[in-house]
């Protein structure tokens, strides 16, 4: 690389329901693009909230709130050469289309990656007591459960992770930013 050249980066949002595997996949991928010396961030849903989105809840404005703001943050560090993976649910489609088009405006590669988790399932994996919480109502407003979720109609990449290990979903995206010349 000269002085001058510059890695490309790109935005790779994992949308999906709670549980669906967004952050497990997101943290795999960035440590391997990491190892092979790539400058990646993984703007973590849970974090974002406790600070820059700090007060938000789950309302249909808040949720877009939230997501526009982490959008800006990720289409920042992306037109700077960074790898922005965002395990963030982005229920909504006009949401993300605002997302994507920020993106567009300033030429930065935008990817969208359906982890397309069953509801079922991720109920099952219930990894933080979510779904339990919503069955015995003590939570109202649950993404995909009472709470709306769009699927992306239109999506880079589908990942059915209830018929994949992590490894093989991780691997996915990166075959996926390999094909587009992202790496
Ligand atoms: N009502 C309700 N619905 C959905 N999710 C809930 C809710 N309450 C708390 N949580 C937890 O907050 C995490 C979702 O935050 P996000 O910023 O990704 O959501 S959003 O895009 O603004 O809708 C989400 O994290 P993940 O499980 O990693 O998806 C949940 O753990
Ligand atoms: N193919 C897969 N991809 C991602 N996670 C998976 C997969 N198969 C099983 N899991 C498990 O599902 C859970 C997903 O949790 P998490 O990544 O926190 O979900 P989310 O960030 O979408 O809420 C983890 O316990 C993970 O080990």
């Amino acid at each position: 690389m000269t002085s001058t050249s510059r890695a490309q980066g790109a935005t790779v949002w994992l949308t999906g329901l709670p549980s669906a595997g967004k952050t497990t996949i997101a943290r795999l991928l960035g440590d391997r693009l990491k190892a092979e010396g790539r400058r990646v961030e993984v703007l973590d849903g849970d974090e974002i909230r406790r600070f820059l989105s700090a007060g938000l809840g789950f309302s249909r404005a808040d949720r877009f709130t939230n997501v526009q703001r982490v959008g800006l943050v990720s289409e920042v560090l992306a037109r700077n050469g960074v790898l922005s993976l965002v395990p963030v649910i982005a229920p909504y489609a006009d949401s993300r289309e605002a997302v994507r088009e920020r993106h567009g405006q300033s030429g930065t590669p935008y990817l969208e990656v359906h982890v397309a988790t069953p509801v079922e399932v991720c109920g099952e994996r219930d990894v933080k007591g979510l779904y339990a919480r919503q069955a015995a109502g003590r939570l109202t407003g649950l993404t995909g459960v009472d709470d709306p979720y769009e699927p992306p109609v239109d999506p880079a990449l589908v990942l059915p992770t209830q018929d994949q290990t992590p490894r093989e979903s991780a691997d996915a995206v990166y075959a996926l930013l390999a094909e587009r010349g992202l790496l």
